[in-house]
């Protein structure tokens, strides 16, 4: 932001124009590239609208509860406001976290959903602390802010709603997207997490309700990724839903009539991109996060040429697991090439990893990737996907239809293919039963099962029949947290094959770099980003991933070699190239630490 930009938030009596100086305590954090506040404008002064007074206190961007000083308090009209105290930021967190006010009410509250509803009500209040304490807290707090309680969050999101946490689009909308666009405050939006609720999690359709997966999804991109706030927009779009509990609810939020297909969903979609395009400009990154397997793919291919988009559950889980595979590789021995892999789940997700894997076996081995596919079988709801079955094959499965006799369970399937690796994406619960993984302990020392399915209820299998059932041999991961299982006298902490290990610095590196298109090899250096911040003792412990607690860290490394393929392939819009960029990404991180007002 230069001197002369005009910050102009909309209506409301008491909002005074101000000459504000800005400085940014601990760090440039405001803006990245040609935008990125320098040590020059920290004391530069800065033009902007915001609110005063009493509605300062209640503008969760600005306030800062009581650490506001009384020269602040003074300038903004706030004496009086506010108890006599002034309280550092730190003093603030110290206090909370030391369990005497808020991080200790947290802890108290019995359900999972109360602790989500008090951290969103944080957020509304005074947004710099929430984030500080997110990432000061950050394993404890992202099972609460993220899976598995936003899938909570979504199912009951209708008694959750108060105020606008993003944007709803709804069929009603139509022809009027791009004014839509231009009710949400902030102007320069870097990236937009965008749902139509078809399939949330493993949960299903939830329709409108599915707006707690972008607003989380975001939360994270500034916590763990340090993308400005004020530059995330989380979006709903809302078709319909298919969903009878809903339709049948008179307190639904949403549209309510069945799901609008065909044409007219995706005239509706054309508008939306467009407009985003038209409003933001084409660097803004547009995430599609928890939309059905049908239209997934559509969109990721029909956009993917003309937007810089990218499909957290396709692209996304794909590079998480793939981290996690070269993570468990250090413990397994052997290369990719060494191991077969079965799928349970052939849609976003379990495509989405299988081609990443054969992506990555064929850069290895410089053998062709439809070589390499014959090395990665799926099951889905009907059996193992087999060439007999092409004709009737949805595209995105086709690819995995090779040669072999049918077979209808996953237990048959396991006994047939022999796979060294399981992974199960089907959103479907305890799936994942003991003769399954009896049969793969009985061929593999190690067997590696990932459950990845979210939330915790739809979990495959749990980390403790994996090991109960292995007699502690499996490596494990899952999708939504487990607790670490103490079996035979041996502690086994199972890996989080999380997707917030990648899609924050992911973005990080795509927005730093002004990418303007998603490119697979950008996938791949993410997971290579990942995958190199596991330690000597990471493996050690038998960790295939990372400590969550270095995330921020973890991130800046994803976003310096994304952003690094981004300007290999001439993609990068923001020019000249930084020459360190792991320095530049970290300079570029938002830090929640408040702002003087003068
Ligand atoms: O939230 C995650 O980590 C994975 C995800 O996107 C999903 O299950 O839809
Ligand atoms: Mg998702």
């Amino acid at each position: 932001m230069d001197s002369t930009t005009k910050k102009v938030r909309p209506g409301g009596a008491s909002v005074l124009d101000l000459d504000l100086k800005a400085t940014v305590g601990g760090g440039v954090e405001d803006a990245y590239g040609e935008d990125r506040a320098t040590e020059d404008q920290l004391v530069t002064p800065w033009t902007v609208s915001v609110a005063s007074g009493y509605s300062l206190l209640r503008d969760p961007h600005h306030n800062k509860g009581l650490a506001f000083t009384f020269k602040e308090r003074d300038a903004h009209y706030i004496r009086g406001l506010l108890p006599p105290v002034v309280m550092s930021q730190e003093l603030q967190v110290r206090h909370i976290s030391s369990e005497k006010k808020l991080l200790h009410n947290i802890r108290q509250y019995q359900l999972p959903l109360q602790k989500y509803t008090a951290l969103m009500d944080l957020a509304e209040r005074n947004e710099r602390l929430f984030y500080k304490l997110l990432i000061n807290n950050v394993e404890e707090l992202l099972p609460v802010v993220y899976t598995p309680t936003v899938g909570e969050a979504c199912q009951k999101y209708g008694s959750i709603f108060q105020r606008p946490q993003g944007l709803y689009i709804s069929l009603k909308e139509k022809g009027k997207i791009l004014e839509v666009l231009k009710n949400w405050p902030e102007r320069s939006i870097q990236v937009i997490v965008v749902t139509d609720g078809e399939r949330i999690l493993g949960l299903g359709d939830l329709g409108c309700q599915g707006m707690g997966i972008p607003v989380g999804k975001l939360a994270l991109y500034t916590a763990l990724g340090g993308v400005r706030p004020s530059s995330c927009l989380p979006i709903t779009i809302d078709v319909g839903t298919n969903n009878e509990k809903l339709l049948n609810d008179e307190f639904y939020i949403g549209l309510k009539q069945r799901r609008a297909t065909g044409k007219e969903y995706a005239d509706l979609l054309e508008e939306f991109m467009s407009a985003v395009k038209q409003n933001y400009g084409e660097k803004v990154l547009i995430q599609f996060e928890d939309f059905a397997n049908h239209n997934a793919f559509d969109l990721l291919a029909k956009y993917g040429t003309t937007h810089l988009v990218f499909n957290d559950d396709i692209q996304g889980t794909a590079a998480v697991v793939l981290a996690g595979l070269v993570g468990a590789l250090k413990l397994l021995g052997g290369t990719l090439g060494d191991h077969k892999f079965l799928f349970l789940g052939a849609g976003e997700a379990g495509t989405g990893i299988a081609e990443l894997i054969a992506l990555e076996m064929s850069k290895q081995t410089k053998a062709p990737v439809e070589e390499t596919r014959k090395n990665i079988w799926l099951v889905d709801s009907k059996g193992l996907i087999v060439s007999s079955r092409k004709d009737s094959l949805q595209p995105f499965k086709k690819p995995w239809a090779h040669e072999h006799p049918p077979v209808t369970t996953l237990l048959d399937a396991v006994k047939a293919i022999k796979p060294t690796v399981l992974i199960g994406t089907s959103g479907v619960g305890s799936t994942f039963t003991k003769e399954v993984v009896e049969a793969m302990a009985e061929f593999n020392e190690k067997p590696l099962i990932l459950a990845l399915s979210n939330p915790t209820s739809q979990s495959e299998c749990t980390a403790e029949e994996a090991y109960k059932w292995t007699q502690g041999r499996a490596i494990y991961a899952s999708g939504s947290p487990f607790a670490p299982v103490e079996y035979n006298g041996k502690v086994h902490v199972p890996g989080q094959a999380n997707n917030a290990y990648i899609f924050p610095g992911l973005g990080l590196g795509l927005v730093i770099s002004g990418a303007i298109r998603v490119h697979d090899d950008m996938l791949l250096a993410a997971s290579e980003g990942l995958a190199g911040q596991v330690t000597k003792e990471n493996c050690e412990q038998g960790l295939i991933y990372p400590p969550f607690t270095n995330i921020r860290k973890i991130s800046a490394h994803i976003a310096a070699n994304v952003a690094a393929k981004v300007y290999e392939l001439g993609l990068a819009s923001r020019l000249p190239r930084p020459e360190n960029l792991l320095k530049h990404a970290e300079s570029c991180m938002y830090t929640p630490n408040y702002r003087t007002y003068r």
